[in-house]
């Protein structure tokens, strides 16, 4: 592999940093806006789809002008943002640690490329899974598949941890109202409650049990699986599993092994990530819940925003401009978090999908070539959806000391326009009220005219803590409606945004040895919970934690 130049030594970014040193505390957003009345039209993009209306992606509410965007447009150029999307779109094994291309984007193309992996077109293995999620789910919907006592399924419920559920749920939820009357569950957690409380819900002889796993190896699954799989054989025969239980795996020996015959697998290629998988077999729950015509929209959305990643220039491209506005916080303005805050119920997961999709993509801190990085990789992601998080968190966002760059999502029209639209018109007031405030901010002339009618003593007291700063950043993003269409091309502009993250920051978005560590442990840890004598191997908070949980069980 060619090693890169570092980063810091890229002649934009040393010029951003000059920049940044000189200018970055006084760029005023609300100057910005003052001195150009285009400003609104010059930073934002409008991308027209086919099918589903406009998404707007307004990014002039930042702390960037002209020669910082094209410096940082420049520094996409300089690091081959272009250039390794092109090597992922076409199967090269950019996951090189675990040599492996990435190519979720295959399973979202919807023209007939072949795309090759190892000298074979993938995307002849890629229609036949879908073909067998299309003939399943319209079978049960048809009522044609029966559970074990010949009446019709009810309830789906996904056995799945990581990106074999967040993202099943996160889309099932979002795409609620496509819903055709199963009812789904999920069980991620090894915490037995999880398991517990949903088998309380469910009737054996109408339940479906998904089984989740792209190594089908996760503790956590397949503890539960096997959990699942005793309590459904309390009530039925080993012959019944055939009609209850189906796995989504790329391990076809495991899936065998735990007693699912390979007409009920639904494959996907090792080329898909975990927190890339909801466009795979993964997404089996949410064909179930919305309908494969819906499913295959939703791959639509995402195949949209993959050709415009592809052939927008950097300047109109909407995930190489999101990714750019992160950099700019944090590379320059040491900004550690980054904030997702739908305005819309329906989305309630979409901030903790990312929270996986990027951190566990972007939580490195070595180069391709293996060096410790001199600069900070990808940011905490987190949110909740608004308006709740307005009552909750955004005080810290408006006045304490962080920057905390924001993205504001919200569909214009709403699911639900009850009460004549009522509660959608408050919403899109909030909406557009918080980026403006967090932009505007509050002046103390402003408090002070605000309290002119208070005595003078007290009035002096109360001004600092009612002055906002403002200037605080945020993208908005606007739907038409949240539609399975809308959706996938939200979720593949936040992958896209990742990627191109991942490329200047010269890292691989694709692995995630992060995790193991701690796997490792609790394997270890494990049998020294069945010993009666005190444990004193570790260190010794963990003998101490462990001995004392240890002695409450006496
Ligand atoms: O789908 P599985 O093989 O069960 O993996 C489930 C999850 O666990 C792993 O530890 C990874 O961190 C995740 O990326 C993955 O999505």
């Amino acid at each position: 592999m060619d090693k890169r130049q570092k980063l810091t030594q890229e002649l934009a970014f040393q010029k951003l940093k000059e920049i940044h040193a000189n200018v970055g505390s006084s760029i005023r957003i609300k100057d910005l806006f003052d001195q150009d009345k285009d400003r609104f039209q010059r930073y934002s993009i409008t991308l027209k789809t086919p099918s589903d209306g406009d998404i707007l992606v307004d990014f002039s509410k930042n702390r960037i002008n002209d020669e910082i965007l094209k410096l940082l447009l420049t520094l996409a150029s300089d690091r081959k943002v272009k250039e390794a999307a092109e090597a992922m779109f076409s199967g090269e094994k950019i996951n090189f640690t675990e040599d492996r291309a990435v190519l979720h984007t295959a399973l979202r193309n919807r023209s007939s490329t072949p795309i090759l992996v190892n000298g074979t077109n993938i995307m002849k293995e890629i229609d036949e899974q879908l073909d067998h999620i299309k003939e399943f789910v319209n079978s049960v919907h048809s009522e044609n598949w029966l559970g074990y006592t010949g009446k019709p399924l009810t309830d789906v419920v996904n056995i799945g941890i990581g990106g074999s559920d967040l993202g099943p749920l996160m889309v099932s939820e979002a795409l609620r109202p496509y819903n055709k009357g199963l009812r789904l569950h999920f069980v991620s957690n090894i915490d037995g409650t999880h398991m517990a409380e949903t088998l309380k819900k469910l009737n054996p002889e109408t339940a479906l049990f998904i089984v989740a796993s792209k190594t089908f190896t996760t503790q956590e699954t397949m503890t539960n699986a096997n959990t699942a799989k005793n309590w459904f054989l309390k009530h039925a025969k080993p012959e019944d599993i055939s009609k209850h239980f189906v796995a989504l795996s790329t391990n076809k020996e495991k899936v065998v092994e735990f007693g699912i015959g390979e007409a009920n697998m639904f494959k996907f290629g090792d080329f898909v990530g975990g927190r890339y998988s909801v466009w795979s077999s993964i997404g089996l729950p949410v064909a179930l819940s919305i309908g494969f015509d819906n499913f295959s929209k939703f791959l639509d959305g995402a195949s949209f925003i993959d050709q415009h990643f592809r052939s927008a220039p950097l300047e109109k491209n909407v995930p190489v401009i999101l990714a750019l506005l992160g950099i700019w916080y944090s590379n320059f303005y040491g900004a550690e978090t980054h904030a997702i805050l739908p305005y819309d119920q329906y989305m309630h997961r979409f901030a903790a999908y990312f929270q996986q999709g990027d951190m566990e993509s972007n939580g490195k801190y070595v180069t391709r070539s293996g060096d410790v990085v001199d600069y900070s990789t990808g940011p905490i992601v987190w949110g909740e959806p608004g308006t709740n998080g307005q009552h909750a968190f955004y005080q810290l966002i408006h006045q304490g000391t962080r920057l905390i760059p924001c993205d504001f999502i919200i569909p214009a029209v709403s699911q639900n326009p009850i009460e004549n639209n009522k509660h959608h018109k408050i919403l899109v007031a909030n909406f557009l009220a918080q980026t403006e405030a967090l932009m505007k901010g509050k002046t103390e002339a402003e408090v002070k005219a605000e309290l002119k009618d208070m005595k003078p003593e007290l009035a002096a007291r109360l001004v600092p803590h009612k002055i906002f700063q403002g200037n605080r950043p945020s993208n908005s993003i606007v739907i038409e409606k949240l539609t399975p269409f809308t959706l996938g091309a939200l979720i593949a502009i936040y992958e896209q945004k990742i990627f191109t993250q991942g490329v200047i920051w010269d890292i691989n978005s694709f692995d995630q040895w992060g995790v193991e560590l701690g796997k490792q442990l609790a394997k270890a840890i494990e049998p020294e919970l069945e010993k009666s004598e005190p444990v004193s191997s570790h260190d010794s908070s963990t003998n101490g934690l462990l001995n004392f949980i240890k002695s409450q069980w006496k």
